[in-house]
């Protein structure tokens, strides 16, 4: 791709299925879900001398300069409008390309000048002023007749977000289109998502202040996966003295080849026939203080929350095995399999094991459905106990209420809580498409709480380089 084409790419959000709070433990593994949710960066030449300019069309007073000065470094030309992720990230990736191809070619992309255009899928934001505004009901129907990359006529500091990881999503977008903008990668493979993920998650935690698990940029990278954290230390050089580390320093912590990242990523993806549906639920928590009272109770009581930890684990996995095994049945015997799912789409999960004891025929799958469907409960039940013996509401009992109302609706395998939990964010799985419809009814009729469902599925691919023209309404977020 050359350096005078218009260089596209995009990066979904997640959805963390199992793992929340386990996974900020190396020893521990999380499922992650990509979603068809997507952030996009397009870079182009720019005709302002050294100016990069980075536009965030869907916000008012969204848009950022910075200047490039002759040591390479990036400086953000008004001091009174910043946004710190976007800053953070072109500062810590253009020294990244400074280090790895030749000045003169460098500048001469730079001394053009860059625009870049940032834009996230609807739901990435809530939608529901717009959807006032419109005099539309909140479904998915209406959901369906906002522009893509709607304008939300607010700043970025008030908009609401659905728990799809939007910063995650945008820096890593943004990360891969300027490594390809500048030609220090020429595709996206798998040495290339390293170093992709590798400056991504770096900038994320220095843009966040803290180092989380990283699945969320994870995810923004592979997509659909089984997640193992990678081992904080990698990133104290930078993180300890953010204004004094050097170019060569830098590079070295996010070399592919160099470097001693551990996370592990095992790839996946939903069964067939499995649908994902995300709703966001308008009363939302605050992450960090979740985590906070979880991690301070783990602290004070470590034989107690080890023998939890341990428990929930066990069955996290038991949900993560049986999803992999339901694959392979599938591979084995496709007409089968289904059968089978026709079959349980029809009745309520916790009935699927009288009709395994009736039916001979498509046993193996239908075991594998109640194992998923029985380890989920568990889950839910442990995570229950984190939450009381805790005192951070993870699964509260009014979320409790709505969850156990959707695992009645047949067809459904789990319902829960995605993340840390709390009041943002409820998500579905469930077998054939009957389901979506009455589990969307349910969210829409619910009285306690305003459940606004999402248009996300899921969409087990990660990171991708795009055509402008290809994805619906983006050409005309650059107008
Ligand atoms: N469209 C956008 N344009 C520019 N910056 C954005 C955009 N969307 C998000 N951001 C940046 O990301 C920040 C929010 O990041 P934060 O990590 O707090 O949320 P998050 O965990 O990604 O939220 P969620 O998972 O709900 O999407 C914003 O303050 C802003 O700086
Ligand atoms: C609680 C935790 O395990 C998950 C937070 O997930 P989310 O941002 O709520 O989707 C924290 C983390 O992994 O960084």
């Amino acid at each position: 791709m050359s350096s005078s084409t218009v260089t596209v790419v995009s990066a979904p959000g997640k959805v963390l299925i199992i793992g929340g709070y386990l996974i900020l433990d190396r020893s521990y593994q999380g499922l992650t879900i990509g979603t068809d949710a997507r952030f996009y960066t397009i870079v182009k030449p720019g005709n302002k001398c050294s100016k990069i300019t980075v536009h965030s069309p869907q916000f008012n007073d969204a848009a950022w300069e910075y200047r490039v000065n002759d040591a390479c470094q990036v400086e953000a030309i008004n001091e009174d409008n910043r946004n710190s992720f976007v800053e953070i990230t072109v500062k810590y990736t253009l020294s990244v390309i400074a280090n790895r191809i030749p000045k003169q070619k460098f500048n001469e992309i730079i001394n053009q000048g860059l625009d870049i255009y940032i834009a996230g899928s609807n739901d990435f934001y809530s939608q529901r002023k717009q959807l006032e505004i419109l005099k539309l009901p909140l479904n998915t129907s209406s959901l369906r007749l906002l522009t893509p990359f709607n304008k939300n006529d607010i700043n970025l500091k008030q908009v609401h977000k659905t728990g799809l990881g939007s910063s995650a999503a945008l820096i890593t977008s943004l990360v891969a289109a300027l490594l390809i903008h500048f030609q220090c990668i020429d595709n996206i493979g798998n040495q290339q998502k390293t170093l992709i993920h590798n400056v991504a998650q770096m900038c994320h935690c220095l843009a966040q202040g803290k180092i989380g698990s990283g699945f969320d940029v994870s995810a923004a990278v592979w997509g659909s996966h089984v997640y193992k954290r990678f081992s904080p230390d990698i990133l104290n050089p930078v993180i300890q003295d953010e204004n004094n580390v050097d170019g060569a320093t830098i590079d070295n912590i996010v070399d592919p080849s160099t470097s001693n990242w551990d996370n592990e990523v095992v790839p996946t993806a939903l069964p067939p026939r499995f649908t994902l549906v995300i709703a966001d639920v308008d009363i939302g928590s605050n992450t960090p203080k979740l985590v906070g009272k979880v991690l301070a109770w783990r602290k004070a009581n470590p034989e107690q929350a080890k023998a939890l930890w341990d428990t929930l684990a066990s069955h996290n996995s038991m949900v993560i095995d049986g999803l992999r095994e339901l694959r392979s049945e599938y591979e084995n015997n496709k007409s089968e399999y289904e059968k089978a799912i026709e079959l349980c789409s029809e009745v309520k999960g916790s009935e699927w094991a009288t009709l395994a004891e009736q039916k001979t025929l498509h046993s193996n799958i239908i075991n594998g459905l109640i194992k998923i469907f029985q380890s989920f409960q568990k889950v839910r039940q442990f995570l229950r106990e984190m939450s009381t013996l805790s005192g951070a509401p993870i699964e509260p009992p009014v979320q409790t209420k709505l969850l156990d109302a959707c695992t009645e609706i047949p067809g459904v395998i789990m319902a829960g809580v995605p993340g840390a939990g709390g009041f943002d964010a409820i998500f579905c799985i469930g077998i054939g498409n009957k389901f979506v419809e009455n589990v969307e009814n349910l969210w829409l009729n619910w009285k306690e709480m305003n459940v606004g469902p999402l248009l996300a599925n899921e969409s087990s691919e990660g990171l991708k380089i795009e055509n402008l023209d290809s994805v619906k309404g983006l050409a005309t977020i650059l107008t």
